[in-house]
């Protein structure tokens, strides 16, 4: 059984303080969400104690937006998996375009971070996913495979939830198509092997198409960036329709 993983991941937004207003506007909102519906927040890593606290009881589980390969050690900047075990994080972003666009992430450190995620009992979400100059030269598939092959080596799947997210639409408004979207998510499931994996849709997804994108069978989930900022907004999505 798939299990669906709705996730805010909130990028360099929010101070604590900030998060935490965020918190008591949209745990309310909760008591309408149905039981087998995964929500997670993913907040920058000041906000994670803070919001592991308040949140202690309460079905929202935790994600951090990077983790190390290393246990520890002198890495300036990085984080390590047991520092964020210990405050009650659960689930991890490995391999996001930002980390590979702006900070040298490649496949074979999101492996090495996914390797190590799982090794101490994090849930890792590998964000896959293509360019607009890749995407119109027919490169989506092949450049899609090529992350899942060097990403996945040495992974246990039963343990995982994948992200597909055409960069082209990050922070756009231009949404992938939904059945596009299903498609492509479609041939990912098709190259692993547990089909079982939990996969997200992450671009431009709104309260306006979210009702769409989770109607398509393929789609078990979606990782929100601007529209998890708000309480409201994110409300909307987490308590989508089924149509
Ligand atoms: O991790 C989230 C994605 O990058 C999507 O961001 P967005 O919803 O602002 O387009």
């Amino acid at each position: 059984m798939r299990k669906i993983v709705i996730a805010g991941n909130w990028k360099m937004y929010k101070t604590q303080a900030e998060s935490e207003d965020f918190l008591r506007g949209f745990l309310p909102y909760l008591q309408e969400t149905p039981e087998e519906r995964e929500v997670l927040l993913c907040p920058p890593f000041t906000d994670l104690s803070g919001l592991s606290r308040n949140l202690h009881g309460s079905r929202v589980q935790l994600g951090a937006q990077n983790v190390h390969w290393e246990e520890y050690g002198a890495y300036t900047g990085e984080i390590s998996a047991p520092m964020l075990t210990e405050i009650g994080v659960r689930f991890v972003i490995v391999g996001h375009s930002e980390r590979r666009q702006y900070f040298g992430e490649t496949d074979a450190t999101v492996n090495l971070r996914l390797r190590t995620a799982q090794r101490f009992g994090l849930t890792p979400i590998l964000c896959v996913g293509e360019t607009k100059e890749q995407r119109d030269k027919g490169e989506t598939e092949s450049l899609i495979s090529l992350q899942l092959d060097k990403g996945l080596v040495d992974i246990d799947q039963n343990n995982l939830v994948i992200a597909y997210e055409p960069i082209w639409a990050i922070g756009t408004g231009d949404t992938c198509e939904a059945v596009e979207a299903n498609r492509i998510i479609g041939l990912i499931r098709s190259e692993l092997s547990n089909p079982n994996v939990s996969i997200q849709y992450g671009g431009s997804v709104k309260p306006n198409n979210i009702d769409e994108i989770m109607a398509q069978p393929e789609i078990d989930g979606v990782l929100v960036g601007g529209a998890s900022l708000e309480a409201e907004s994110f409300a909307r999505i987490v308590n989508y329709k089924l149509v």
